[in-house]
């Protein structure tokens, strides 16, 4: 019978592999799961023979689903579109299409009809089909089992996770959302997103994903080639190409401790300083099980991380290592996170060799179990379980949720033990990693009276978080104990720094560093609203900057990413600063590549929080340089306390001052006084574009609201609410009129063309101490400050360090 069909309108804009023809030179893979065109056409006939036209999902006239505005959860949902009077069958594998309906059927005019009636489809026409199914969210069966059992090209492999749906982008925008403006996921402060980087087009797509790169893969390595990883550890070529493929010729610290007690199957609790490489340490374990495991087409590795960018990067990460036998099988490593459609995450889980190895937010994953018992099933059997990143996972919150799939997939494990024995196995293999395992880091840094939690004086800090882990994970037993920088907490690499300031100043001090040391920098805050105006402020003074905070969507978040790393490197050459300004979402895991300085903005709130936002800096082999801006308050209290923790064991033994541990970032006042005047004004801009928006926001919800209830409003409802008319004042008083605010913008415009002088000193070309002519024609000199030298941040902190 012929019934009502909805589907999820949500095509790619990347171009498909049709033209390559690709696609349809895909070969069937040993499983036999593409359809057979022989039955297919015997169906086409009989259905025909019943006065049913055979349609492609194209050709049908599908209508939009109106979605109420009162729907917060619209992840899955806009973009909807449903049918009436179709019927739809699952042909060998294959979806097809029937109606009798004419009116249901697009026709151009130009088409050729068959002469029964029936739309002849060409062979590029059935592809087009396939490949739409794709970007429906639908996907052909046999086409992800080719993709993904033999390796075969599956069309385009850029479109992973990360894709983005226009249609959804289009829904949202009819209904006047702003991407950057909308969704507020997990709002710290209840505030709306904001422009993400001063008028962000909203139609760019992702160009590239945000984590990935080009990788040529040799054919094979001979062992010789990575001696240092082949003589200690026995590994499958596969991992060994994907080793080459990176340039990765020899283990980190972490990864020899690590990778062979993995390999036996041990459970692990690994520590090792932020960018050393733990996700490798982890990840090629689970490769080898899974290259070793031929015959079955089960979740291998499960691996838990608290951040979506970080389950996207990880999931990049091991594809990358994977590259040799998943090169063209976007969907064999998979991440799993909230702010993409479940329906389409749901859709993927159903198809054999897809999932071998999940990267989840628990959140999103713990939602899956929840809707689908056949997953729990599937999930239980996984060999391995890894939890990135552990103590911010069991942190409140993430916990609840972490313990909920423990327990479903413990129970689902426990049964099968029970009902079939080949199924029965000793639990998975746990491996928890972190930078930070000591439970004095998690203190908060503005308590007033200071604590040491755990156990007696003497009680190895590992152990002591051991024994906190063990009440919260079932390991098999007592689980291999690696640190693998035992004597730092901060990465050895960073070159800390601080700068004091008064609170009201951090702006323009932040203003300072990025006018002398260009480079591209991250800057934490600790409230978004902060991170908006830090971003509305630098705008104005022409800084490259973007921002990210958790009140944007998934895709805005990943949009700055990329957009910052692409003028990260357009603006190097011409030694210009690129700043992405982050609240703590952006502090963990996240390997951005390059980034020369962390600057923190506030002072976070505890330390381990401070050691994963400076380890975004000092990756792999670089260097880096992390610079705290501080009011005199916080370096009385929080920062004294923030020293304390991460003084090293030896500073504590000589009795070293914690304010000898950070040297004091050098400022040059004639410079900071000549951005006095520009910074204040873009200060001024700032706030009134931000009042300004935040005002039309208010003003758009009031009348949502009113016309939701049927009431009518006026001016007098909102004076008589208190603290609505209080927070409109307030934001009222920060706005300029129309007038100043074109005076203001034009002498802004004049102060940033005037250029800046080293010592406010009137320096000529050829005279006078500097010979600017010639420094000028060497590329020597400072590219925005005339008379100064070229200094990079972190040769500035080699040199204090030294004296
Ligand atoms: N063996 C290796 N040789 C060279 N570079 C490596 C090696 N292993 C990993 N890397 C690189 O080092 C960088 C940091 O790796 P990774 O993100 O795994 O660090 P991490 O220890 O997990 O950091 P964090 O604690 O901040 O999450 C990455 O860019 C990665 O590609």
């Amino acid at each position: 019978m012929a019934g009502k069909l909805t589907q999820r309108f949500a095509k790619s804009s990347r171009k498909p592999a049709r033209d390559s023809g690709k696609v349809k030179t895909r070969k069937a893979p040993s499983n036999k799961r593409i359809a057979k065109p022989p039955r297919d056409t015997q169906i086409k006939r009989d259905e025909k023979k019943q006065g049913l036209n055979v349609v492609g999902a194209n050709e049908l006239k599908w209508k939009s689903v109106e979605i109420p505005d009162t729907m917060d959860d619209f992840g899955g949902f806009y973009g909807l579109e449903e049918i009436d009077g179709v019927d739809v069958k699952v042909v060998d594998g294959k979806v097809q299409f029937f109606t009798s309906d004419e009116s249901n059927i697009k026709r151009p005019e130009s088409e050729d009809q068959g002469s029964n009636g029936e739309v002849e489809h060409s062979d590029d026409q059935e592809m087009e089909d396939l490949v739409e199914f794709k970007d429906f969210d639908d996907i052909e069966e046999g086409e992800l089992s080719a993709a993904s059992s033999n390796g075969e090209d599956s069309g385009d492999t850029s479109d992973s996770n990360l894709t983005l749906e226009r249609s959804e982008k289009e829904v949202k925008k009819k209904q006047g959302h702003n991407d950057d403006e909308s969704e507020a996921e997990t709002s710290d402060d209840g505030m709306e997103g904001g422009s993400a980087d001063g008028g962000l087009d909203a139609d760019v797509e992702l160009e590239s994903n945000v984590f990935g790169a080009e990788l040529s893969i040799p054919d094979e390595v001979e062992p010789d080639l990575l001696p240092h990883w082949t003589e200690t550890m026995n590994l499958s070529m596969t991992t060994l190409q994907g080793l080459a493929a990176q340039g990765f010729t020899k283990p980190t610290d972490i990864q020899s401790m690590t990778i062979p007690p993995a390999l036996e199957g041990k459970d692990i609790m690994g520590k090792a300083s932020t960018g050393s490489g733990k996700t490798l340490a982890y990840g090629i374990p689970i490769l080898e099980r899974l290259v070793a495991d031929k015959t079955t087409v089960k979740t291998t590795g499960l691996i838990f991380t608290p951040t979506r960018e970080l389950a996207h990067q990880v999931t990049q990460h091991l594809q990358k290592l994977a590259c040799a036998i998943f090169k063209n099988s976007p969907y064999a490593i998979v991440s799993l996170t909230g702010g993409l459609s479940i329906q389409k995450q749901e859709r993927l889980l159903k198809y054999d060799g897809c999932a071998r190895i999940v990267v989840a937010t628990p959140g999103r994953f713990l939602e899956l179990l929840e809707r689908d018992p056949i997953l729990i099933d599937r999930f239980s059997q996984t060999d391995c379980l890894v939890l990135d990143e552990v103590d911010r996972l069991l942190q409140d919150g993430h916990f609840e949720e972490f313990e909920k799939i423990l327990k479903h997939l413990g129970k689902a494990r426990n049964m099968k033990k029970k009902v079939k024995s080949e199924f029965a196995g000793t639990g998975w293999q746990t491996m928890v990693f972190s930078a930070t395992f000591s439970v004095d880091l998690f203190n908060k840094l503005s308590t007033t009276s200071w604590k040491k939690v755990g156990g007696g004086k003497d009680e190895d800090e590992m152990e002591l978080s051991l024994k906190h882990l063990m009440t919260k994970i079932h390991f098999r037993s007592k689980p291999v104990i690696i640190d693998a920088d035992p004597n730092h907490k901060i990465h050895s690499k960073i070159k800390e720094s601080l700068i004091e300031c008064l609170p009201t100043e951090r702006d323009l001090f932040a203003y300072y560093f990025l006018s002398v040391y260009p480079g591209s920098t991250l800057i934490f805050c600790n409230a978004i609203d902060s991170v908006k105006k830090l971003n509305a402020y630098l705008n104005f003074l022409e800084v490259s900057s973007f921002q990210i905070h958790s009140s944007m969507t998934q895709k805005n978040r990943l949009k700055n990413l990329e957009k910052f790393q692409q003028n990260v490197i357009s603006n190097k050459g011409e030694g210009k600063a690129t700043v992405l300004i982050a609240s703590d979402v952006a502090a963990r895991g996240l390997d951005i590549p390059g980034i020369n300085h962390v600057v923190h903005y506030h002072l976070p709130r505890s330390a381990d929080v401070y050691i994963h936002r400076s380890g975004r800096t000092a990756r792999g082999e670089q260097e880096g340089v992390s610079v705290m801006i501080c009011s005199p308050q916080e370096a009385m209290g929080p920062l004294r306390k923030l020293r304390k923790v991460l003084a090293s064991k030896s500073a504590k033994r000589h009795g070293k001052k914690w304010q000898k541990d950070v040297p004091v970032f050098p400022i040059e006042p004639s410079i900071l006084s000549q951005l006095r005047e520009r910074g204040s004004i873009a200060n001024t801009l700032a706030e009134d574009q931000l009042a300004t928006r935040s005002l039309s926001k208010d003003e758009n919800w009031l009348k949502k609201a009113a016309d939701d209830l049927g009431i009518e409003l006026d001016s007098e409802d909102e004076q008589k609410d208190i603290i609505l008319a209080k927070n409109k004042f307030k934001k009222q008083n920060k706005q300029v009129g129309k007038v100043q605010l074109k005076s203001l913008q034009y002498e802004l415009k004049e102060l940033l063309q005037q250029p800046i002088r080293k010592d406010l000193r009137k320096s000529y070309l050829t005279g006078g101490l500097t010979n600017l002519a010639d420094d000028i024609v060497k590329n020597r000199g400072h590219s925005t400050i005339i008379g100064h030298d070229k200094l990079e941040a972190l040769d500035l902190l080699k040199k204090k360090n030294r004296k």
